[in-house]
């Protein structure tokens, strides 16, 4: 149900109210959209979680976790009024009913006419027993709409998966269910479908005709901090590459949709999705790289290595860093070659989307003797935004040499207080009923069950030589000679100063 105004009444309900993610990116997201005026007075915020909190001190924390914000032109008290905590243990019935009476409470104070958002703010193995606990104590029957957010990890494999989705469709219709993919809020993953089907320039090229070949990387600084329990389950093809990574080749790969509803775009990703070419187990070895980073040295500060991080194994064969070639069997992409990576501890921070066009069929100019460089599109996803066109132009005085130039947009300039924080513009868009920019089942179902082959195969087998990749480097050599067999290069082209 899509909501028809903008800024919805309705209670969100935060399940780990006290936790890292509700402070860090939930309560500044909530903050953001409030002092940009896409709350209505309307609302109410209610954070659940086992420690004992007054409303009071739970203020305090909301407020702490928008101190950034002090120089707004907003009174910070106001907007922490509209926050309650309600003490509570996920798996007791009892507090779900306390919790219902409290939420009838607000409702009549709010007006808020039994709109609620249950947001899963929790470890992952709280998911199905929440959704559950919810309908059977009537949380969800309300006069108005109920939706549920689910952060990742939405299951560890697809049984996994579909198991955890049977039992919170139990509760919830498919159209009640948001499970996010913070990728998918980003400013310039959602500029890619504008790009592709608003321009008559880019349209007609997006294929196997012109382009050669499309690589996505989204490269991080940090290592796996604290999270070694979680990450130890998970590694980076779990993390990042199961959703992330593609759901970003299924907006660069899919059909235009016939209409940019939530229906007609899911059903051209879940197409890209099930054209994606099965890795055969005997064939991982062939298409996908796995590291693990080892010490080194960033920004001349020493880095541990990940086996030497807390609760991970000193043996451990998480991958770190996976680097992987996938084709797409259908008449647009057959024979280009996506090529994906994404890993911890690199040199940069940096995901973005590079579209090689293939070369021209013959060259009349010449770089200093050596061929022209290719054509390349790049969508800048962060931190720096924007878009970068490369192509060939004229050098010197006699025409017969060229030189590489590079056409910049920047997105960030444009606006650059305001790019909307990816959580920011999710909630907005689950308040609105817009699930969009939300991952389908079947779009979870189809990325598990070509990951599962990849990560079996590396369950079975130890990685040969773990860690094999420094700190502060782009990955392992095994993931330069990926591409470099099909006769191409990873490409990593900033404009000047975004270094
Ligand atoms: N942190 C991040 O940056 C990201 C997190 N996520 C996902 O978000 C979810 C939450 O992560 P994060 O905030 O880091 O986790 P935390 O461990 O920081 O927070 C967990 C929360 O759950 C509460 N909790 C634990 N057990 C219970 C229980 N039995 N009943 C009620 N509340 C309980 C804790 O509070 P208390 O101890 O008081 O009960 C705490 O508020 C996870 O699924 C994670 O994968 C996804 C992307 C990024
Ligand atoms: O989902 C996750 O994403 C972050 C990276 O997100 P970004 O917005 O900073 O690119 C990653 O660090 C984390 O391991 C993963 O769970």
């Amino acid at each position: 149900m899509t909501t028809t105004t903008n800024n919805p009444k309705s209670i969100i309900v935060i399940f780990g109210a006290t936790g890292d993610l509700a402070n860090r990116k939930l309560f500044p997201s909530i903050y953001r959209l409030y002092r940009n005026g896409k709350l209505s007075e309307n609302f109410a915020v209610v954070g659940v979680a086992r420690r004992p909190l007054t409303n009071e001190e739970f203020r305090n924390n909301v407020m702490k976790s928008v101190e950034q914000f002090q120089e707004d032109d907003i009174d910070h008290e106001s907007f922490a009024s509209h926050f309650y905590y309600n003490p509570f243990d996920a798996t007791d019935l009892e507090h779900y009913q306390k919790l219902n009476s409290f939420l009838l409470e607000l409702d009549d104070q709010y007006q808020t006419e039994g709109n609620r958002i249950f947001y899963l703010a929790m470890a992952p193995n709280f998911f199905g027993t929440i959704a559950s606990n919810l309908k059977s104590e009537g949380l969800t029957s309300t006069n108005g709409w109920t939706r549920l957010v689910i952060e990742k990890p939405f299951g560890n494999n697809f049984e996994t998966a579909k198991a955890l989705n049977d039992q919170i469709r139990e509760a919830f219709d498919e159209d009640q269910i948001y499970r996010i993919d913070h990728y998918l809020g980003k400013e310039m993953v959602q500029n890619i479908e504008v790009i592709r089907f608003a321009n008559a320039l880019f349209e007609p090229l997006w294929n196997n005709q012109y382009i050669s070949n499309i690589q996505i990387t989204s490269s991080e600084v940090l290592g796996v901090e604290d999270r070694g329990r979680y990450y130890e389950s998970s590694g980076a093809l779990r993390d990042m590459f199961q959703n992330h990574m593609l759901q970003m080749l299924a907006l660069l790969a899919m059909e235009p949709p016939i209409k940019l509803t939530p229906d007609e775009i899911r059903s051209e990703k879940v197409k890209a999705l099930r054209a994606l070419r099965p890795v055969n187990e005997d064939e991982v070895d062939d298409y996908f790289v796995r590291g693990q980073y080892d010490r080194g040295i960033i920004n001349d500060e020493e880095q541990i290595a990940y086996r030497e991080s807390n609760a991970v194994d000193e043996n451990s064969n998480t991958e770190t860093f996976v680097a992987g070639k996938l084709l797409i069997d259908n008449f647009r992409w057959a024979g280009v070659p996506f090529y994906i990576r994404t890993g911890k501890r690199m040199e940069k921070k940096s995901t973005e989307i590079v579209i090689q066009f293939k070369d021209l069929p013959m060259n009349l100019y010449y770089d200093q003797g050596e061929n022209i460089y290719p054509n390349l599109l790049v969508i800048h996803i962060q931190p720096y935004e924007g878009i970068t066109l490369h192509l060939n132009a004229k050098k010197g005085d006699y025409g017969t040499t060229s030189t590489p130039i590079m056409l910049n947009y920047d997105n960030t300039q444009k606006d650059k207080m305001n790019t909307p924080e990816a959580y920011e513009v999710l909630l907005h868009d689950c308040m609105r009923g817009d699930s969009t920019n939300f991952t389908h089942w079947d779009e979870v179902a189809l990325s598990w069950k070509f990951v599962d082959i990849i990560s079996n195969h590396w369950e079975s087998k130890a990685a040969k030589q773990f860690p094999n990749y420094e700190s502060g480097s782009n990955g392992p050599k095994d993931s330069d000679a990926l591409l470099e067999k099909d006769g191409y290069q990873w490409w990593s082209v900033l404009p000047d100063n975004n270094e």
